[in-house]
């Protein structure tokens, strides 16, 4: 994250915190989904120009070799998500947590072995999403219990939590003490984990989930995108991304208010939402990953 990304992110975090403290949790939850639903989705739709852009061989045959494989995957994970729910959601989870924690720190200078880098960036979005969990462990076990039929006792959540937090903690303990750089930013990271409490303790879960997927996530992410894509970020570029994004981003919510509006049940909503979340989270993640590698390596 750049410092004017973080900006950003800090300031509409308290106007949003503002927000939940007038709006009902109704409200809130309709609110969530229309940040979900813009930038949100937005922000993964250009996956498609991200991997066309850094395939080895350019042409139009790779584009629709590129576009095969994405529709395959996506309908595969879907799939997975109705035949075995559970395995895929926990997956789902892990995969998120680190596409989470490598968004946040890709930009920090971690003089670790790759491995560690990447075991940081999987606990530190598990901890992000274990305290979302933890803050509002009704809400959580409801959707959970929609996508997978499975009914768990808030005492996973917990427990889950403290397992996590444990390993959050030894692993910063671990940089803490080996690097200067790390602790430099300690009390700032820090600050913002316990903001991310308070907003995840005061809002409800999609409000929550919305600012920090929307704040901290999603437009850090659109900013990295469009430079690497662009080469610069600025208003002419962001249009352009926004309208390579258009016909992938409109599929999506076209999908999404669809199936809304078919099966009427919020419950049936959440279920499908989340497991279409998901699907396209796993290429995306790839692609994500990939970028990073790119502008590490210097070659775009
Ligand atoms: C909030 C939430 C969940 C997890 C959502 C996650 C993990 C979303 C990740 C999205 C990503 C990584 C998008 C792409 O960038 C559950 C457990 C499904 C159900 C309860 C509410």
């Amino acid at each position: 994250m750049t410092v004017k990304t973080r900006n950003i992110s800090i300031v509409s975090s308290f106007v949003c915190l503002w927000l939940a403290s007038l709006l009902a949790s109704d409200l809130e939850t309709v609110c969530g989904f229309i940040l979900i639903f813009s930038f949100g989705i937005l922000h993964g739709a250009n996956d498609l120009l991200l991997f066309d852009k850094m395939a080895l061989r350019k042409g139009k045959s790779t584009h629709f070799i590129i576009l095969a494989i994405y529709i395959g995957l996506v309908i595969l994970v879907f799939s997975l998500f109705l035949v075995i729910p559970l395995w895929a959601l926990s997956v789902f989870i892990v995969f998120s947590a680190y596409h989470f924690g490598e968004q946040h720190w890709e930009r920090s200078t971690l003089n670790s072995p790759v491995w560690i880098k990447k075991l940081f960036f999987g606990i530190y979005g598990l901890f992000v999403l274990a305290l979302l969990f933890v803050l509002n462990a009704t809400e959580v076990l409801q959707i959970v219990y929609s996508i997978s039929s499975y009914q768990f006792s808030p005492k996973i959540l917990e427990y889950g939590f403290i397992i996590i937090s444990l390993m959050f903690l030894a692993i910063t303990g671990y940089l803490a003490f080996k690097q200067k750089n790390f602790r430099k930013n300690g009390i700032e990271e820090l600050l913002y984990l316990l903001v991310f409490s308070i907003i995840f303790k005061i809002s409800s879960l999609i409000w929550g989930f919305a600012i920090y997927f929307i704040f901290w996530h999603s437009l850090p992410s659109l900013y990295d995108q469009i430079t690497f894509v662009y080469k610069d970020f600025n208003t002419k570029n962001a249009l352009a991304y926004t309208k390579a994004a258009f016909p992938y981003w409109l599929i999506s919510v076209v999908a999404m208010v669809a199936f809304y509006f078919v099966f009427k049940s919020m419950d049936i909503f959440y279920a499908l939402f989340f497991s279409f979340l998901a699907a396209v989270t796993f290429p995306h993640t790839f692609a994500i990953h990939t970028m990073f590698k790119r502008i590490r390596k210097g070659n775009s």
